[in-house]
Parts: C-alpha cells; structure tokens; sequence
C-alpha cells in the first residue's frame, strides 16, 4: 500500500484554484522532491498531507488525501492526532527561546511526558538522529538562539523526530542555510529515509538530484511529471520538465 497519496485533488484560495486535479502516489520510506516555479502549488500541496492549510481562511479542495489509505479529510480523524504522525521542518529554522533540551522535549511535554529519564533518553536519541548530538551534547541547558543556523535547523528537525512521526515534510529546509550546513541537511536525509517517508520541496535542482528518489514537477498548479529522480531529470518526457530543470525558466 502507498504511504500517501493524492487523488484528484484540486485546491483554491476563495476563487482561485492554485492546485488542479493532482494525482500521485508515495511509497513508504522514500524521498520525494517537490519542485517547479515559484507560485506553481508546491507548499500548498505540501501542506494538504498535515492540514497546515486548514489554518488559511477560504482554503478548501476537493479529491482525497490519504494515509496508509485512510482520508486525513474524514470528520472522524482527530488532526491533533494527525500532526504527531506528520512532523514539519520549514524553511527558516524556528527554535523556540529555550534551552535546547527544552525545545527537543517540547512536544513530549505537551503530550504528558514528565519522567526525566524518559525526556533525557529521548533528547539524546532524536539529537543523535538529526545528527547535532556532539555539536551539543555539553550545553543542553543552553539557549537554542545560540546556535548557528544550521544547528538551530537540525534541532527543529531533532524537536520533530522526538514526537515520532511516521511522515516528515519538508518546506526548502536547507534554503536558508550555508554550503556546509545544506550539505549535513542532506546527509540526514539519505539517514532519516530509513525510517521516516519524507516530502521534501526545493527549488535547488541538484539538491533535488542528490536527496530524492522520486520528483514531482508541477508548473501553473498542475502535475507535469512525476518519476524516479534520474529519469526525470535525464530523460523528460514533457517539455516543460526539460526546460525548467534545464534552467531556461522558474
Ligand atoms: N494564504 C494564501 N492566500 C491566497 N493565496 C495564496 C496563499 N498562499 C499561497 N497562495 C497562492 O497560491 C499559489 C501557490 O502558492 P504556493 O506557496 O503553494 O507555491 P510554491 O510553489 O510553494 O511557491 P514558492 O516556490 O514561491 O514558495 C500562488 O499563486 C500563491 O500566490
């Protein structure tokens, strides 16, 4: 069974459609890269899969989201309870102004967890994960601010993983970071695919090349090509594929 899927969905803002009729499916334990021009549906769309767009007022779609076949969109689903199974990292990291314990523990704390043991032990594990615990691990009690931004990225990553999800989308994680830090992003990807199905947006198409195994491109809020990474971006079958990764717009 496919880990996510879309199923004719279109989405519109009050009257504007942005996302038309866009199917696609997504294996578990895989990286998809989501890319195009700017303004073609990429967040949006990345967005349906935690129903960060029920926040946006006069945003509605129509077609079915599933997970592990179930529609997130059915009135029984409690998005709370969504949320946890669906982590996101954005592009600015936004580490709250705590320590950085504090921050990884966050989301346990909301859900109830006080023993330390168990905080402790899951500080150290989603640390280690998001591949920051030895830059770390001797000023926990520190203030996230201080640290540089691609630690304080891979903290909202480690702050994510803590919770367990089982879905990680990313909204151009590494946009905002330097050359080093975009690189130890990655690695963490090609890791975390272990475990996590990760949706990724980027407008960097090598990144895209390097991470993914599966890209979507979408232009004009529609669903151009979707295949494996290395067809996709050595053999197009649209043109308009082949222009954007070529550079010749976007
Ligand atoms: N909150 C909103 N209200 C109204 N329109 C919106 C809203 N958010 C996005 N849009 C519009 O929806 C379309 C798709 O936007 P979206 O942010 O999903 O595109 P994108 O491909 O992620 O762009 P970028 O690469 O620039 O981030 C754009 O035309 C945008 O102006």
């Amino acid at each position: 069974m496919h880990e996510l899927q879309s199923q004719h969905v279109s989405v519109y803002y009050g009257p504007q459609r942005v996302l038309e009729d866009i199917t696609l499916d997504v294996s578990a334990r895989t990286v998809t890269a989501l890319i195009g021009p700017s303004g073609c549906g990429k967040s949006t769309f990345l967005r349906l899969f935690n129903r960060m767009n029920d926040f946006i007022p006069d945003c509605r779609h129509e077609g079915h989201v599933l997970i592990h076949g179930q529609d997130i969109y059915a009135p029984e689903v409690v998005v709370e309870e969504l949320r946890k199974r669906v982590g996101m990292v954005f592009q600015r990291p936004n580490p709250f102004p705590k320590s950085i314990y504090d921050n990884v523990t966050y989301g346990l704390v909301l859900q109830g967890v006080r023993t330390k043991a168990v905080l402790d032990a899951a500080v150290e594990q989603a640390l280690r994960q998001a591949a920051l615990w030895d830059e770390v691990k001797d000023k926990l009690t520190q203030s996230a601010l201080a640290l540089s931004g691609g630690q304080q990225q891979r903290l909202c990553i480690a702050r994510v993983l803590a919770v367990e999800p089982q879905i990680l989308l990313m909204d151009e994680p590494a946009s905002a970071l330097d050359p080093i830090s975009t690189a130890k992003i990655e690695e963490l990807l090609y890791e975390l695919k272990k475990d996590y199905t990760i949706l990724i947006v980027t407008h960097n198409m090598q990144q895209a090349g390097r991470v993914s195994d599966k890209t979507a491109f979408f232009n004009y809020g529609r669903l151009i090509e979707y295949d494996d990474t290395r067809i996709l971006f050595t053999q197009p079958r649209h043109e308009q594929t082949q222009n954007y990764i070529t550079g010749r717009f976007g």
